[in-house]
């Protein structure tokens, strides 16, 4: 790659040489049209309670409410986004001059992940922390996101590099912890929540996901891990409880066909309303 296009925000969906090109891009114009009212991130401290899930969630029931909302994938080395919301990207991305333009879901979220930047989906990205936290800050500062009432951030799981860089780079105005019923989950996500609360970061409050499972036959709740908890440690740990998600094969169906969008759950909408009301 020549030296001129290492610092151009349009290298991703650029098919001009650089001798053609000769333009040095002015990366005070980065992003310069950004205005992004309400940064929520998602976060756990264990991996695969649905974290991603939530986030693809909360985002659709924000779109379907009317909200300009985008969704910054911040799990570098597992992204998911793209996938779940349906997003190929076979064109390949573009960029103007204020950065790179995020591709669309069907309903209009705008989506950055890394895996926009990889020749196959499934290829791994193997890159130490300071490189996955400044991937994390372009996606901030380098990408046309212009006009958000919301920004939902899916974080890897744990407590690194990644959930730091976007507590400490990032506006973040709210944080929804999502657990899954197990005390494994709990003891970890308490890491998580402890945090959140030492970085002085806003918390909305746990959601549990995966509370519980309704029978198709008899309609019965089954607790497939255990008596649901969130609402005790919500309390224990100080925090709000905004409610719990059932675990739901059609959930699962709709992640793997890419229409995360089209899932109808009147318990994340009430979880959303929580949200709204909470943030500015
Ligand atoms: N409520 C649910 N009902 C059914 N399946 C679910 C539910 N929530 C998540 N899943 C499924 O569980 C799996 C893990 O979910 P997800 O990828 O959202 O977890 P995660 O916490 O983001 O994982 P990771 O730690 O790898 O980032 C996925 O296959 C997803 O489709």
């Amino acid at each position: 790659m020549a030296d001129q296009c290492k610092t151009c925000p349009s290298q991703a969906g650029c098919n001009s040489s650089p001798e053609k090109c000769g333009e040095s891009p002015d990366k005070s114009l980065l992003g310069a049209f950004n205005d992004i009212r309400n940064v929520i991130a998602v976060m756990s401290g264990k991996g695969g309670v649905g974290k991603s899930s939530v986030t693809g969630l909360i985002a659709s029931s924000l779109a379907k409410k009317g909200k300009k909302v985008g969704v910054l994938d911040a799990d570098i080395t597992g992204p998911s986004q793209p996938k779940a919301l349906g997003i190929d990207n076979r064109e390949g991305l573009k960029a103007s001059q204020f950065g790179i333009i995020p591709p669309q879901s069907r309903s209009g979220i705008k989506v950055m992940s890394i895996n926009f930047f990889l020749p196959h989906e499934d290829d791994p990205v193997i890159w130490r922390g300071p490189l996955l936290a400044g991937a994390v800050n372009q996606f901030w500062g380098e990408v046309d996101w212009q006009d958000l009432d919301y920004m939902v951030v899916d974080l890897p799981p744990g407590t690194g590099d990644v959930p730091l860089t976007v507590m400490q780079s990032l506006p973040v105005n709210g944080i929804v912890i999502v657990s899954s019923p197990q005390d494994l989950a709990f003891m970890v996500v308490k890491k998580t929540i402890k945090m959140a609360k030492k970085m002085n970061a806003p918390i909305l409050g746990l959601l549990e996901n995966m509370s519980y499972a309704v029978c198709p036959h008899c309609g019965e709740k089954i607790n497939i891990f255990g008596e649901s908890q969130g609402e005790n440690i919500a309390k224990e740990m100080g925090i709000d409880y905004l409610g719990a998600l059932p675990w739901d094969a059609k959930l699962n169906l709709l992640i793997d066909e890419g229409r995360i969008e089209e899932y109808v759950s009147p318990q994340i909408d009430a979880v959303v309303e929580k949200i709204i009301a909470k943030l500015p």
